[in-house]
């Protein structure tokens, strides 16, 4: 067995998750998680907020998973987003035709359908499974189309991000933050892909969960005003010339920006938080890169791009998050089809004074002559440029209506005016990570394997408040002298809000191990000692150590374990084992 398979085979034993309807046979690309999965991802969710909700002040909201034409059609979606299929003559397997050719290009993302039937063609690559002939390359839509209401007459799509739903409601967001940027709002939920053949798990799902987020920034100033809390850490960087060299480099986010490597401060904040998120869930940082997008692969209206690429076993280096900066291209789509204004009026920090030469009207004639027109007509005549001015006769189209004025009735004047600021379409950053892959990733990275007795104990070594329970309550034995201040002791962790659970069945040696492989950090056990001073086991899940503490203090105790402010050998008298 790989570790993949022991993880999955964990995951599916221990209640993580596993795959969807399997009473009925299953369907690819779906996957439940079970009680344990779904509190893991619950977690890891929680802590995403923190960083991005808390700590950025990102507003989080929450839009339909079912999207209009109108959405797609002006994000790109319903024409651009597909993947490269091809089919099995003989069987009629189908696969990712690019996934065929990953070996012999490492990013086959920016190859046509054509291209890369070409590649199976001169490479003689053929149907995986029985050997077949494969079919002509082609393009797969991957959003999965419904109808709303009865009848075809509107199509609807399941989201296959989450990103629309900060963009169509980009006006009222910006209401929100007082009409100023920059300003960023995230949503955590379903997205989904009509994937074309998902083999791979949680990795590619039909069904998953994305946590995005939408910074509007101003155009003109990609400088971020936190910049300095992030520049020295260090990060291992691929960028596009680290790629032709096949070589992974290190460097401090500081040095990337000064080098050109990252295209700017804001790009490179968000790549920094990322890193910083992706360990305090409990990614490996040996096993985490940021892969910058090559040109080719990049969407054309992007500035620059980076994947958090990591590292798993089986399948090699997998994108689980990434930061683009997509500029202008999505605001400026939706204005394009629903001819809403989505720009930003953005004040200077001193008001400009600019001479320029202005068309005066004269009021006192066209006053009378148009009464309650003459305003609307007198600005339509301002509007004018000077070079436009020809001839005896001037037309103008006001509300509809054609006027002519004679030229005499304007005259040229040098003016000098206050501006104070000037209308910018946002510049839009995105960091969009992947919920499902990142939980895989925490599993795998979590998953350790040592000889302890002639036999192999596995642990998930989960930091400490990602781990699904906090405490497990063990007394010795079934028994209710026991079992009754063990429950005890567990109705005041449930009291206090702490993920407790309680556990008699089985040696007590089967329960720590039980408790290792889900990645229960402690352990406490309710023995006969207890009965006559009061004091209980912790069992450390890391280490196995154990010290003697005294049962009223267990909840702040494990609290403070958990939090780092205690430290294992100094929270009680240690046991000999
Ligand atoms: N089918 C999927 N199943 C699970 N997670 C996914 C899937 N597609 C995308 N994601 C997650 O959402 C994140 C952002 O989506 P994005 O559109 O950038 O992915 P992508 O580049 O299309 O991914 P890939 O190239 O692997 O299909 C990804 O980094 C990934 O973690």
């Amino acid at each position: 067995m790989d570790r993949y398979e022991q993880v999955t085979e964990l995951a599916r034993r221990r209640g993580f998750m596993w795959p969807s309807f399997e009473l009925y046979g299953g369907a690819a690309g779906f996957y439940d998680y079970g009680p344990l999965g779904a509190r893991l991802k619950r977690r890891i969710e929680d802590i995403w907020r923190r960083f991005f909700v808390i700590g950025e002040g990102f507003a989080e909201i929450e839009c339909p998973t079912i999207g209009i034409e109108e959405v797609f059609r002006a994000s790109g979606h319903l024409s651009g987003f597909s993947d490269p299929l091809t089919e099995c003559k003989e069987c009629k397997e189908i696969y990712r035709a690019d996934h065929l050719i990953k070996h012999i290009v490492e990013v086959p993302d920016a190859l046509s359908a054509e291209e890369i039937y070409r590649m199976i063609k001169e490479n003689d690559i053929t149907c995986p499974e029985c050997g077949g002939e494969l079919s002509e390359v082609y393009e797969f839509n991957l959003m999965f189309r419904t109808a709303i209401g009865p009848g075809n007459r509107h199509p609807g799509y399941l989201r296959p991000e989450t990103a629309q739903g900060m963009f169509i409601n980009f006006q009222r967001l910006l209401r929100y933050y007082r009409d100023s940027l920059p300003f960023g709002a995230v949503q955590i939920g379903r997205s989904y892909r009509n994937e074309i053949s998902p083999r791979q798990g949680v990795i590619r799902l039909r069904e998953f969960s994305q946590a995005e987020a939408e910074v509007f920034i101003d155009p003109r100033n990609k400088q971020h005003p936190r910049f300095s809390e992030v520049k020295d850490l260090r990060l291992r960087l691929y960028s596009r010339e680290a790629q032709e060299r096949g070589q992974v480099e290190e460097m401090s986010v500081g040095e990337a920006v000064e080098r050109g490597i990252i295209a700017h401060e804001i790009l490179a904040y968000f790549v920094a938080r990322t890193y910083e998120y992706l360990l305090a869930v409990g990614v490996d940082r040996e096993r985490l890169r940021f892969r910058q997008h090559k040109a080719d692969e990049m969407a054309h209206y992007a500035a620059d791009c980076w994947d958090a690429e990591v590292l798993l076993d089986r399948l090699g280096w997998i994108e689980i998050v990434g930061i683009a900066d997509r500029t202008d291209y999505d605001l400026r789509s939706h204005m394009a089809l629903s001819k809403a204004n989505l720009s930003v009026f953005v004040h200077y920090p001193e008001p400009v004074r600019r001479k320029r030469v202005a068309v005066k009207p004269d009021m006192k004639v066209l006053g009378p002559r148009f009464k309650g027109r003459a305003k609307a007509i007198a600005d339509a005549l301002q509007a004018m440029s000077v070079a436009d001015l020809k001839g005896d006769t001037i037309k103008i189209t006001v509300d509809g209506e054609t006027y002519e004025i004679e030229r005499r009735l304007v005259s040229v004047e040098e003016i000098e005016e206050e501006i104070r600021g000037e209308y910018v379409v946002p510049h839009v950053i995105e960091p969009s990570f992947g919920i499902d892959r990142i939980l895989y990733t925490v599993l795998e990275h979590s998953y350790h394997e040592e000889p302890v007795e002639d036999e192999m104990r596995v642990v998930l070594r989960f930091l400490p408040g990602i781990s699904p329970i906090d405490v497990a309550i063990l007394p010795l034995m079934d028994k209710d002298e026991l079992v009754e201040p063990a429950r005890r002791i567990f109705d005041e962790f449930r009291r206090c809000g702490m993920l407790a659970e309680f556990d008699t069945s089985g040696s007590i040696g089967r329960r720590y191990r039980r408790n290792d492989e889900i990645g229960t950090p402690y352990c406490i056990t309710v023995d006969y000692q207890t009965l006559e001073d009061g004091t209980v086991t912790v069992r450390d899940r890391d280490t196995m150590q154990q010290i003697r503490i005294e049962a009223d203090r267990a909840v702040d105790i494990i609290r403070d374990l958990m939090s780092g402010a205690l430290c294992f050998s100094e929270a009680g008298m240690p046991v000999k084992s």
